[in-house]
């Protein structure tokens, strides 16, 4: 398979040396703009940019007629309009705020835990992020799918960062050195405390997860997840 990585920083390296071991070949890096890049090379488009970008990025693949698969997150106000695009141009398109199997494992977890959870009120919810200094966005996208599926799956209203309303749900961002990214989820009454929690250990989860959903998307044409990618 024949790639383009939009972004190539942190991720879009990650992404280069996991899908160069399974036998796939870079054929073009984009680190900024990407109006004169050659995007007909590639068969397929992984972006790994910053918030500011991804929608432009995103929207040249659906116009190029090339797959893209998105892992950037803080641009998802703009989620819904790529969407009607990518069906108004019959492209391919698969976003997650997060590719790796563990953290989609986690979300399966997370949302049974909520519905389960929602006939106990001596219970309060919370959610905590941990991520490394570098990261533009707070909470994290992981952070905030957690947060939407708790509402979907219990009585609760929303979410809001640090300073929670009634019936909210309060989420903690907390930015330490190196960290990849830890997502805690916690249930704690006055007598005691239930915690899940998913702990990065570097960034290849994320990269094979967005390697394996490019393989899967190559010769479609939709919207999908990675709950389609991974058959959950
Ligand atoms: N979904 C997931 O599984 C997952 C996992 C890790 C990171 N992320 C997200 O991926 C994004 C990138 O993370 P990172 O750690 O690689 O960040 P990074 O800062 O290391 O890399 C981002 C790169 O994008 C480049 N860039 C700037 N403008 C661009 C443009 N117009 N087009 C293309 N590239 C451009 C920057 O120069 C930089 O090299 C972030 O939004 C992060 O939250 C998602
Ligand atoms: O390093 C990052 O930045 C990460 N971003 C994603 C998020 O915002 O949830 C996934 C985890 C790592």
């Amino acid at each position: 398979m024949k790639i383009a990585l939009l972004g190539y920083g942190k991720m879009g390296k990650t992404i280069e040396r996991l899908a160069v071991e399974r036998g796939h070949e870079i054929v073009l890096k984009v680190d900024n703009d990407i109006d004169n890049a050659d995007l007909q090379k590639a068969d397929v488009a992984i972006d790994f940019s910053v918030p500011n970008a991804a929608f432009k990025n995103i929207t040249t693949c659906f116009e190029k007629q090339i797959p893209v698969v998105s892992g950037t997150t803080g641009w998802l106000k703009k989620y819904e309009e790529a969407v009607e695009l990518c069906k108004k141009q019959d492209a391919a398109f698969i976003y997650a705020s997060n590719f790796s199997l563990g953290v989609n494992l986690f979300f399966e977890l997370n949302r049974n835990l909520a519905k389960l959870m929602n006939r106990f009120k001596e219970y309060n919810v919370a959610i905590e992020e941990i991520h490394h200094t570098q990261k533009l966005d707070a909470p994290s996208g992981t952070a905030i799918s957690l947060a939407e599926q708790i509402v979907e799956n219990s009585d609760k209203t929303g979410w809001r960062l640090d300073e929670a309303k009634e019936n909210e749900i309060p989420v903690t961002a907390k930015r330490i050195e190196n960290v990849p990214g830890t997502h805690s989820i916690l249930y704690n009454s006055e007598v005691d405390s239930i915690k899940i929690e998913h702990v990065a250990h570097s960034r290849d989860g994320f990269a094979l997860g967005a390697v394996i959903a490019a393989e899967w998307l190559q010769h479609r044409k939709g919207i999908y997840s990675m709950k389609d990618v991974l058959g959950l």
